[in-house]
């Protein structure tokens, strides 16, 4: 995986078991309730140490410019943030669909920042980086840490949770859901009773966004019923993908199977400890 100047990491996605929305800030932000899993889904993001000071990326994704791509901007505010003189070449594999609730540019950036702390020998504490990951997304302390995760706040009040791990097939609408659009929808509920942790063990686990994205897109609605006809169908976040748990792997498998001639499917093991920080060998 690493000699001493290149580093090649997974970006891996995740899910969220569950999205309760509790309350709104002044400012807007909406309070959340939600559970975090990662599963064995990656982007790869391969990083070249430069002596130079320059941050590039090698290839831009289509339709995000190079300097708003959340890996670059993750580089330069870790080294203004520690004034570190080291650039470095960004390589990124896009495997993860883009706004699809799978929390793929977080974890990017989640990526870019704990690889370069190592590359660049900055020596931050997983703590200080969360801090410093906050200001790229309300989702990228969550990577940092690496661990299935109760989190509720904006999403950074955050309590480790040891979670079952199982298969998860998902499936992936052709559309694209924008959290902005969701959340400024008026018949969205915005005074959801909080439940706790127990509650949410015990099979609360519903999805406040799931009505009104399901009124807004089609898309999503009929991925739910192709799912749902296997197993209990939920959304991520606020979508678009879709996704159900699966005990056994051949069941997993034989739901992919059928699912594949009419949608783009993948499945993927769930895991409470990050693909990163396997990765990474962090305690
Ligand atoms: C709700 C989650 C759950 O994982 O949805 P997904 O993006 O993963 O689907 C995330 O926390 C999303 O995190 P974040 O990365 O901050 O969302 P953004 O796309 O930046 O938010 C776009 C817009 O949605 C609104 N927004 C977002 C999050 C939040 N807690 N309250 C809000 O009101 C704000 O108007 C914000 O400007
Ligand atoms: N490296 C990146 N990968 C994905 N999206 C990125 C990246 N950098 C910036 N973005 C922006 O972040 C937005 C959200 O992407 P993503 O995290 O994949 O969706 P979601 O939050 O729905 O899971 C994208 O639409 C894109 O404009």
């Amino acid at each position: 995986m690493m000699d001493s100047d290149v580093l090649h990491l997974p970006a891996p996605a995740k899910l969220n078991l569950m999205l309760r929305i509790v309350g709104r800030r002044k400012d807007g932000y909406h309070l959340l309730q939600t559970v975090f899993q990662f599963i064995d889904h990656c982007d790869w993001i391969t990083l070249r140490r430069r002596s130079d000071g320059v941050i590039r990326l090698v290839n831009p994704l289509p339709t995000v410019p190079e300097d708003q791509d959340l890996t670059v901007r993750a580089a330069k505010l870790l080294r203004k943030f520690t004034g570190i003189g080291y650039g470095v070449e960004i390589e990124i594999e896009k495997n993860l669909p883009m706004g699809g609730g799978l929390g793929g540019g977080s974890s990017d950036a989640a990526t870019a920042l704990l690889g370069l702390n190592v590359l660049w020998r900055t020596g931050l504490s997983l703590q200080d980086l969360m801090v410093l990951g906050l200001q790229l997304g309300a989702d990228v302390p969550v990577f940092i840490n690496g661990r299935s995760t109760w989190a509720e706040g904006v999403g950074e009040v955050l309590t480790p949770l040891d979670l079952p791990e199982p298969w998860f097939v998902v499936l992936v609408p052709g559309c694209h859901v924008s959290t902005a659009q969701i959340f400024s929808a008026p018949n969205l509920t915005r005074n959801n009773k909080p439940i706790t942790i127990s509650d949410f063990l015990a099979g609360q686990q519903e999805n406040h966004c799931l009505p009104v994205v399901s009124e807004l897109y089609p898309e999503v609605r009929a991925a739910l019923c192709g799912l749902g006809r296997f197993a209990h169908a939920k959304l991520t976040g606020t979508g678009a993908c879709v996704f159900a748990a699966f005990a056994e792997e051949a069941d997993a498998r034989a739901a992919v199977a059928a699912l594949e001639r009419e949608w783009l499917v993948f499945f993927a093991r769930g895991r409470n400890r990050s693909a990163l920080h396997r990765a990474l060998k962090l305690a």
